[in-house]
């Protein structure tokens, strides 16, 4: 059984970086006490725009950057100042790969693996992974989804008890992109604690059991992906209408009070707190415009929804 203590534990994490020049040689503060916890079992997500924090997070998170304030539990030590033993015991995948770009993928693996006391069965990764397909070619050469699938693999080999994934789906096509899921399904389910950044908010909604938004480096939403897109007093929808017609918002807000938004050619949403009520008053002033949609829907808000909301939000703060 795993322990029931969290994996992970930053608690009123602050970062400084500095002096910068151009900020006539002040320190710049990027991370103004961000907090977050994942378990073991669990896949936590952190979320956030470009330079949000994400990755100063994770870097003192997994103890390659010395934080000004707060503190790190990893596996229950401080991982700035932890034996190299924790580091047997965490996997990280990087963004960029981190790979030596003239050796050949599988080499490569079984001399991780030799690194480690209990490594997984590196040829069963391999073919878990596809990257038989292409055990030939050097890093250099491999396509940028290739190049994932081996640092997935280099950082699952030593059967970590936490794992880091920096955006472990960019770059796969949508058949890699599943074994990619599945894998990390099963991780979960064997008792990892997974880590997780990432912009694709579909990889997020469709993988996380838990989510910190960050913006600036503070923490702005927390919460299992039902959470985050419930509204808090009544269920928020967004109604979605696709039509080759143009059509007409002010004329819809006029008789039905709704709030038309064009996303792209043919594509409109309304988005707010929605009953059948306005489902059936949008289909009426369709009707009577002779518009028939190719589609209309009314879905739950996605966790896109929530981020443009806390978006928009930011910029009105009066709103
Ligand atoms: N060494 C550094 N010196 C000065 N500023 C830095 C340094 N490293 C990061 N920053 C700044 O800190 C902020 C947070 O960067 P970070 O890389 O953590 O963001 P991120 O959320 O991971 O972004 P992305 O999604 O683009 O990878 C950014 O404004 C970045 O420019």
């Amino acid at each position: 059984m795993h322990s029931p203590a969290p994996a992970l534990v930053v608690d009123a994490l602050r970062k400084d970086f500095g002096p910068v020049t151009a900020l006539d040689g002040r320190m710049v503060r990027v991370l103004h006490g961000v907090s977050l916890c994942a378990d073991h079992g669990s896949v936590t997500t952190i979320l956030g725009t470009n330079g949000a924090g994400k990755s100063t997070t994770l870097g003192c998170a997994q103890g390659l950057l010395r934080p000004d304030g707060g503190s790190v539990s990893l596996l229950g030590h401080n991982p700035f100042t932890a034996s190299p033993d924790l580091r047997s015991r965490v996997g990280v995948m990087l963004q960029d790969g981190g790979l030596p770009p003239s050796v050949r993928p599988i080499p490569l693996l079984k001399h991780v693996a030799g690194m480690y006391r209990h490594p997984a069965d590196v040829d069963a990764l391999v073919a878990r992974l596809g990257i038989d397909t292409f055990a030939a070619t050097s890093i250099r050469r491999l396509s940028g989804g290739q190049k994932q699938r081996v640092a997935l693999a280099a950082a699952l080999v030593g059967r970590p008890e936490i794992v880091f994934l920096d955006e472990p789906s960019a770059g796969l096509d949508p058949q890699s992109r599943q074994v990619v899921f599945d894998l990390i399904s099963e991780l979960r389910h064997a008792g990892l604690a997974i880590v997780l950044t990432t912009h694709l908010m579909d990889d997020a909604q469709r993988l996380s059991d838990y989510v910190y938004i960050i913006d600036e480096g503070r923490n702005v939403a927390e919460g299992t992906v039902e959470e985050l897109t419930a509204h808090a007093e009544t269920e928020s929808r967004v109604l979605e209408i696709s039509t080759t017609a143009e059509l007409d918002a002010a004329a819809l807000h006029g008789s039905t009070g709704l709030v038309l938004t064009r996303e792209s050619a043919g594509h409109y949403r309304v988005t707010g707190v929605h009953t059948a009520t306005h489902l059936a008053a949008a289909a009426s002033w369709l009707a009577a415009a002779d518009v028939l949609p190719t589609a209309l829907s009314m879905q739950p808000r996605s966790l896109e929804d929530v981020f443009l909301d806390l978006a928009s939000a930011k910029e009105q703060p009066d709103a």
